[in-house]
């Protein structure tokens, strides 16, 4: 029986998440505690929008870092412990085992934590696409990966990092080729949070930025804005 996907959703410690968009919600002036907000709500919004995706059985946070934890669980989310903080690729080979061993998940995935602009729609349309087979979701540039997908009853095995897309068709994981903009647009950048309001942000990365520019940050620029 079908019985959907387990969703891991890795956010390593705070002090080291998205360090390429520190300053990005106060101007540059890269207060710790403002960038910390802005790493939870991309994830809280990504986990939100999987959560609805057809296909999906339950999202789980995985992350080392307490604040993170306890943010994600107050949204009704699960958290799998990763106790070291050991790079991506060991922290989801990590959780994919303790899905299997402890929770009875068959069917496993990894999504990246900066997706605000995610739809439930594209999540689920490419959990369909893949069908049976092991898939990959390539980001906008086509080098990196946003979702991956283990067949059912198999461990992920993932090959996160530079070049990704290409270890993981290199792998053996089919690619998932659908028009599904929000599902590939990840945030590493300026330039790619406003890539993402073009798409529309989740509603707690938008509400972030709306503060923010009421005291005066800039908004994330729209494509051709
Ligand atoms: N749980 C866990 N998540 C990780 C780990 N390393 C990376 N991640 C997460 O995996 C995703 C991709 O990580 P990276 O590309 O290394 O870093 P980033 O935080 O996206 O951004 P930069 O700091 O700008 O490189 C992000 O959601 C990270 O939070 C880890 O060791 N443990
Ligand atoms: C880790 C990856 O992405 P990013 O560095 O964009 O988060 C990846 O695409 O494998």
């Amino acid at each position: 029986m079908d019985g959907g996907v387990d969703l891991l959703i890795p956010v390593k410690m705070l002090h080291a998440a998205k360090s390429r968009l520190l300053g990005a919600l106060d101007g540059g002036a890269r207060d710790p505690r403002l960038h910390s907000s802005l790493v939870i709500a991309l994830a809280l919004d990504t986990a939100t929008a999987a959560r609805e995706a057809v296909g999906v059985r339950r999202v789980h946070v995985l992350t080392a870092d307490s604040t993170t934890a306890a943010a994600v669980r107050a949204d009704g989310f699960s958290v799998v412990t990763d106790h070291h903080d050991a790079g991506l690729n060991a922290a989801l080979r990590h959780g994919s085992e303790w899905l299997r061993n402890h929770v009875g998940a068959d069917r496993i995935g990894a999504l990246q934590a900066d997706l605000p602009a995610l739809t439930a729609l594209e999540l689920g349309a490419a959990i369909a696409a893949a069908g049976q087979s092991r898939g990959f979701c390539p980001d906008r540039q086509g080098t990196g990966t946003t979702f991956l997908l283990a067949a059912r009853g198999e461990a992920l095995d993932p090959r996160f990092g530079v070049g990704s897309a290409r270890r993981h068709r290199e792998a053996g994981a089919v690619e998932l080729r659908g028009s599904w903009p929000t599902l590939r647009c990840d945030v590493d950048t300026a330039a790619d949070l406003g890539e993402a309001a073009s798409l529309g942000l989740g509603p707690r990365t938008a509400e972030l930025f709306e503060r923010a520019d009421q005291v005066g940050a800039r908004r994330p620029a729209r494509r051709g804005a």
